[in-house]
């Protein structure tokens, strides 16, 4: 081999720039998509416990919409509902994905997730400038809630002051788009009678969503996306592209083929893949599932070929 030290750190630094350059110029088509688009973002709670993470997120939705995106958060919070409950020492569990939710725990639920959770993710976005706004449900009649039993063994249960998104007005969220601002949402609503109830984030961002007339919905969770395998479940036959290893996780999936899926699954994985069904149906070109605890898996997700995670598109058969 010829050539001294410094011109092989000079290749390897030119392979660098290139790859670099690679990326960005990977990006120029959805960017061209994406452009001026609104993009709705459910952020969990599962994917929300660490601190650098949370950071990463919050840039991360600040870079969308400086690269002339619309972002719009819609967040949860349930691992640190449950922590609260704890402390307080009022019981919790959770039924078809859904917390049992009794008036006590609906007013943690409320100081949580409008207080708590809604504020950290507002905060750590205006670091970068006055762009993120919070507001929940009840703010100038965003969501009406109808109450929503869970469906377990095929059964409706009743669960308490838990809601589905009855009727949606974005009105004070297009507002705020408008205005250049990152609406950060979280998911409690009223019901006609000015009852508070405790709304699953996944299914408040995906009403959100179709509304919004949304060109995407992203999911961010604390597992790679819908599991093939997942113990319990037979997610077995869905989906026809996947990834290869132990974690196999469904690609891609259309609509129908989901709707066939959904009574096999199980927990969190319920309102979740429920809620892409509903964007998708509604209008939302598509819907997909990422593993939030990979940092800037967002980017990845919108400004990448390859995309990450579980993505559901429109559609009958097999995608
Ligand atoms: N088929 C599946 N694939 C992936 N995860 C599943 C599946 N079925 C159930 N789950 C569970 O769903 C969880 C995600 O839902 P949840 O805990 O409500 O997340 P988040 O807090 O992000 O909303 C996963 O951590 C996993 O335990
Ligand atoms: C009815 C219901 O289950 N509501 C959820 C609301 C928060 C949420 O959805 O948080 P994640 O997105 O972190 O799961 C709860 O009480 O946990």
């Amino acid at each position: 081999m010829t050539g001294t030290l410094q011109d092989h750190e000079g290749l390897l630094d030119g392979v660098g720039a290139l790859a670099k350059a690679g990326v960005l110029v990977e990006a120029l088509p959805w960017l061209k998509r994406f452009h001026d688009k609104i993009v709705v973002v459910k952020y969990g709670g599962n994917a929300m416990v660490d601190e650098g993470l949370k950071r990463a997120f919050a840039d991360d939705i600040v870079f969308l919409r400086l690269a002339g995106l619309k972002p719009v958060v819609v967040h949860g919070g349930g691992p640190q509902i449950t922590a609260m409950l704890g402390r307080l020492g009022i019981d919790s569990e959770f039924r078809g994905g859904l917390r049992v939710t009794t008036p006590e725990a609906m007013d943690v639920v409320r100081m949580v997730l409008v207080g708590q959770v809604g504020r950290e993710i507002v905060g750590l976005m205006n670091t970068h400038g006055p762009l993120a706004v919070g507001l929940s449900g009840e703010d100038a009649g965003l969501f009406t809630a109808r109450r929503q039993p869970a469906v377990v063994d095929g059964e409706p249960v009743d669960i308490g002051l838990v809601g589905d998104v009855a009727e949606v007005n974005a009105d004070a969220v297009r507002d705020l788009i408008d205005a250049g601002r990152i609406p950060v949402v979280s998911s409690v609503a009223p019901d006609p009678d000015g009852v508070v109830h405790n709304v699953n984030a996944d299914t408040a961002a995906a009403a959100l969503a179709v509304e919004l007339g949304a060109e995407k919905l992203v999911v961010l969770t604390d597992v790679e996306g819908l599991y093939r395998n997942y113990p319990g479940t037979s997610a077995a036959s869905a989906g026809k592209r996947t990834s290869a290893g132990d974690t196999e996780i469904v690609q891609e999936i259309t609509t129908g083929e989901l709707t066939t899926l959904l009574p096999s699954l199980s927990a969190g994985m319920i309102p979740k893949m429920q809620a892409c069904l509903r964007a998708v149906e509604g209008g939302v070109p598509e819907a997909t599932v990422i593993d939030g605890r990979v940092p800037n898996s967002l980017l990845l997700e919108v400004f990448t070929d390859e995309g990450v995670g579980t993505m559901v598109v429109p559609g009958v058969g097999a995608s």
